[in-house]
């Protein structure tokens, strides 16, 4: 709150702050026009929008969402609060050089991009996690560099929601790969990498498993918007609520994780500095491993009690 406060004088682009006039008019005029004929049809006519969303796979969509101005914008204001030489707190320990972007001041403008375009098109994709309404957001930034992080570990977010805005700068390598829900057979299969384009949205369940590949050239900076229902999460719907199924098969190796699988290690060499992760990993929970893990799993279990 002090540090909002205190970067409030020393914004570069003030209409960014905005929450009463929004981003709109950054928007892609043919999702505006969409989200207008839904909002008007009171909910019901969704056709229009969804005539925008291209299904990248089984539950992940991609739209058009902000034009080269945003994301000029957007990236002028970020560098010119690092200048500030105020406070950056980090999104999580796993990204070095993101910033949440609610602590500096961006929760209200973009509490307004959730109830104007977030929602209305998560409700139509996710209805039970979705709800009737997101009663909160953790938003951030992440960016990768070759001489800075490269890439993020598999992982699931702590969002119900989460939509992934690619604001450039020019970058190659570093798409997103998409492997299984959570808690699912199959939550370890490789289902689709996804080339991120500056201005476009990424819209998944945060129960999905994803990482970031290796960033090749230039720089990828993403606004990343976790949207949580409180509502879903008290429900019995709510995924962590879920039985934790048994795993179907061996993992792809292109979706396994250093930081929170066990069996990392059978399939791949850690990447460098990331040995300290050997040993530590829990998922899958032993009851959940696919048939041929059980013995390599006891194995590892019988050595580390030696
Ligand atoms: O780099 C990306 O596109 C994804 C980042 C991400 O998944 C996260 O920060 O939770
Ligand atoms: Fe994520």
């Amino acid at each position: 709150q002090r540090i909002i406060k205190a970067y409030e004088s020393k914004r570069r682009h003030p209409q960014l702050f905005d929450s009463r006039a929004g981003w709109t008019k950054w928007m892609s005029p043919s999702l505006v026009d969409a989200l207008d004929v839904y909002r008007s049809s009171g909910g019901h006519n969704t056709t229009a929008i969804l005539a925008l969303l291209r299904e990248e796979v089984e539950g992940v969509y991609s739209f058009d969402l902000f034009n080269e101005d945003f994301c000029d914008l957007f990236l002028e204001e970020l560098d010119n609060y690092y200048a500030s030489g105020l406070p950056i707190y980090r999104p999580n320990s796993m990204n070095n050089y993101g910033i949440i972007v609610n602590q500096i001041g961006m929760e209200p403008v973009i509490t307004t991009l959730q109830k104007a375009v977030l929602h209305p098109i998560a409700s139509i994709l996710y209805p039970v996690q979705a709800g009737s309404g997101f009663t909160g957001h953790h938003s951030f930034m992440v960016k990768y560099r070759a001489d800075e992080d490269m890439g993020l570990d598999m992982h699931t977010d702590d969002s119900d929601v989460t939509f992934n805005i690619c604001l450039g700068r020019n970058f190659t390598g570093a798409s997103l790969t998409i492997c299984g829900d959570s808690r699912t057979p199959r939550h370890r299969q490789f289902f689709a990498s996804y080339e991120h384009v500056r201005g476009r949205a990424l819209v998944h369940l945060g129960s999905r498993r994803h990482g970031a590949d290796d960033i090749r050239s230039g720089q990828r900076n993403n606004l990343i918007v976790w949207n949580s229902n409180e509502a879903y999460r008290e429900s019995a719907a709510y995924v962590n609520k879920q039985p934790y199924l048994k795993e179907a098969g061996a993992p792809d190796p292109r979706c396994l994780s250093y930081t929170h699988d066990r069996d990392f290690g059978e399939f791949l060499d850690y990447p460098p500095g990331k040995s300290e992760y050997a040993g530590k990993g829990w998922c899958p929970p032993a009851f959940a491993c696919y048939d041929e893990m059980a013995p390599v799993f006891r194995g590892r279990r019988a050595h580390d009690e030696l």
